[in-house]
């Protein structure tokens, strides 16, 4: 692969844009799209959430100069300003017609949720309501899956309340890693103004309820696999909020409960595919 496209990759926030969209195309199958529309929606994601991590990167980039961010392409000089942004750009002004090609109720959906996340890395992380963002456009996203089927069908309530709890979650388990190194560059969200326990804490109880509502929103009395991916969400949140307090003391990027979070979510949408129970 030629160099330039993987300081590119590098600087869309790979790991989470990787997670996202792969739940989202998960979701698309289980929520019984055809192969085209799975195709279609996942698409539509990617370009999201490369829009979102590209001009994110391209708008911190002094910032993240300025803490010394060692998994920065363009803090490296890797990569020019100018290029992440215009592939950002592009990444968001693709999303809306890829969108489009289900439906045109989906395709405002999608559009909300890219919106939203974009006004996230600008004004919102600066301020209390930072986590908003997050919750708005993970509630979005199981919607526009559903809402893109050729019927169009209304999105279970569950299932979007579970959207909201998850991207809240994310928010705290993202920052996690960073709250230092913010508040030396003046970016003060919610997690930074509740602090690190409060943070970790709020990370690992919103997660914790995202299972629970997967397991026990749907009609009908909870299945084996969820009740499963209950327990595993009950030992593996607490080992991530433990490796992170661990690493946050040994001076380490704390990026434990983030990874524990990623996990737990995948965990979550694999079993309700295999379970069938996703609508
Ligand atoms: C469905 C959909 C579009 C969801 C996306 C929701 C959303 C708000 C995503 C933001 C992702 C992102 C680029 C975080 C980086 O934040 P940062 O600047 O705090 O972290 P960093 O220091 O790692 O760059």
């Amino acid at each position: 692969m030629p160099e330039m496209v993987l300081r590119l990759i590098r600087a869309s926030h790979p790991e989470p844009a990787l997670a996202v969209t792969g739940v989202a195309a998960l979701l698309a199958w289980g929520v019984g799209h055809r192969p085209g529309g799975v195709a279609v929606v996942t698409a539509a994601v990617l370009a999201s959430q490369l829009a979102v991590g590209w001009l994110n990167d391209w708008l911190d980039a002094d910032r993240d100069a300025a803490v010394g961010r060692t998994d920065k392409p363009l803090v490296e000089g890797a990569i020019s300003r100018r290029v992440v942004g215009a592939a950002g750009v592009l990444a968001a002004l693709v999303t809306p017609p890829l969108a489009l090609a289900t439906n045109p109720a989906a395709a405002v959906l999608a559009t909300v949720a890219l919106v939203s996340a974009l006004l996230y890395n600008w004004p919102l992380k600066f301020t209390p309501a930072s986590v908003l963002p997050y919750a708005l456009s993970f509630g979005a996203l199981p919607a526009f899956v559903v809402l893109a089927l050729p019927d169009a069908p209304a999105p279970p309530l569950w299932l979007v309340a579970a959207g909201v709890l998850l991207g809240a979650g994310a928010h705290f388990a993202n920052v996690l890693p960073d709250l230092d190194d913010d508040v030396r560059t003046g970016v003060r969200g919610l997690p930074h103004r509740i602090g690190p326990a409060g943070t970790r804490t709020a990370a690992a109880g919103l997660l914790l309820a995202t299972t629970a509502t997967l397991v026990f929103g749907p009609p009908g009395p909870p299945s084996w696999s969820g009740l499963a991916a209950i327990a595993v969400a009950v030992v593996v949140l607490p080992l991530g909020w433990y490796g992170s307090r661990t690493a946050a003391r040994r001076g380490t990027r704390p990026v434990a409960v983030f990874r524990a979070v990623l996990l737990v979510a995948l965990i979550d949408v694999v079993l309700l595919v295999i379970a069938g129970r996703v609508v």
